[in-house]
């Protein structure tokens, strides 16, 4: 049997429910062996972020190439990566390596507020990153900050997805978290045609690291050597079962339970 490899560039989250440590998380129950390249250090728990500490561009830039000489990935994804110069940074090894499965979460502010993106950072991920990008994942306020619109029907999502793929990804899930929707619904297009993912909507606070671990699941799927179609499927059950299945841990927005897709038997 041959392992497949699944690399996450990202930040830490000390309180382990999003960041590097769903990520690690994800891909383990998924099968895929995990690597990572930190890009922030962050003092964090279900109550917020308390500081963030960005790590240098050399040792962003030596994490990437030590995995790159030496392992290689099957497939990656980013998270927060914080500025502009860690995206020209991380985008120049991607490409250096010709790495392909490229999932983007192109993560700015966390649950709790705190911003995970400088403003400024935007153009060089429009410009630099999502060209390289097999699969954007953007929540809504994301997908508006890149596309330059606003977003309300499911219309608007349609059309914000194709600016994304004239940016020059290749797919786009534009998830509907934040939408008001009675059912959660994640938009997929992969240039030709949209796929509506929908589930029951949850009432629940623990929705810490949803994000992270919807991309993270898509990747490790791609590494295992699904379609994205397929990858971004089973992203969704993963997502649907951590949050149903709650940790109830921590005393303010909680974690998500990555054991609960497969103590479920998995695939449905
Ligand atoms: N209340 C909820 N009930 C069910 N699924 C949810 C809920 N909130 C988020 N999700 C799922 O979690 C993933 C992340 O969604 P979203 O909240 O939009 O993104 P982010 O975590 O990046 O802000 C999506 O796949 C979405 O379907
Ligand atoms: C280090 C780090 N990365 C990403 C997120 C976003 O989390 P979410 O998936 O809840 O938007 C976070 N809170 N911390």
């Amino acid at each position: 049997m041959s392992i497949k490899k699944a690399l996450t560039i990202a930040g830490s989250d000390s309180g382990g429910g999003a960041g590097i440590q769903a990520d690690l998380k994800t891909f383990q129950e998924l099968g895929a062996y995990g690597m990572s390249a930190i890009t922030a250090v962050t003092a964090q728990n279900t109550l917020g972020v308390h500081g963030v500490y960005p790590v240098s561009i050399e040792g962003i830039v030596k994490q990437i190439d030590a995995i790159g000489e030496d392992l290689g990935t099957d497939a990656l994804k980013t998270g927060m990566l914080f500025s502009s110069e860690v995206i020209e940074a991380v985008s120049e090894r991607i490409h250096h390596y010709g790495w392909q499965n490229v999932v983007v979460d192109p993560v700015m502010i966390a649950k709790g507020g705190a911003k995970l993106l400088q403003d400024e950072a935007v153009r060089a991920m429009k410009e630099k990153l999502i060209p390289l990008t097999a699969v954007i994942t953007p929540n809504i306020p994301e997908a508006e900050v890149l596309t330059d619109m606003k977003i309300h029907s499911i219309d608007d999502r349609r059309e914000a997805s194709k600016i994304l793929v004239d940016m020059g990804a290749k797919s786009v899930v534009i998830k509907g978290g934040h939408a008001d929707d009675k059912e959660v619904i994640d938009l997929f297009y992969d240039g030709g045609s949209f796929e509506e993912l929908v589930s029951p909507r949850i009432d629940t606070s623990h929705t810490h690291g949803t994000g992270c671990t919807f991309s993270a699941a898509i990747t490790a799927q791609l590494a295992n050597g699904l379609s994205m179609k397929d990858a971004v499927i089973t992203a969704k059950e993963f997502i649907r079962a951590a949050i149903e299945d709650e940790l109830g841990i921590g005393g303010g927005h909680g974690p998500t339970n990555h054991w609960a897709y497969n103590k479920r038997g998995g695939p449905s």
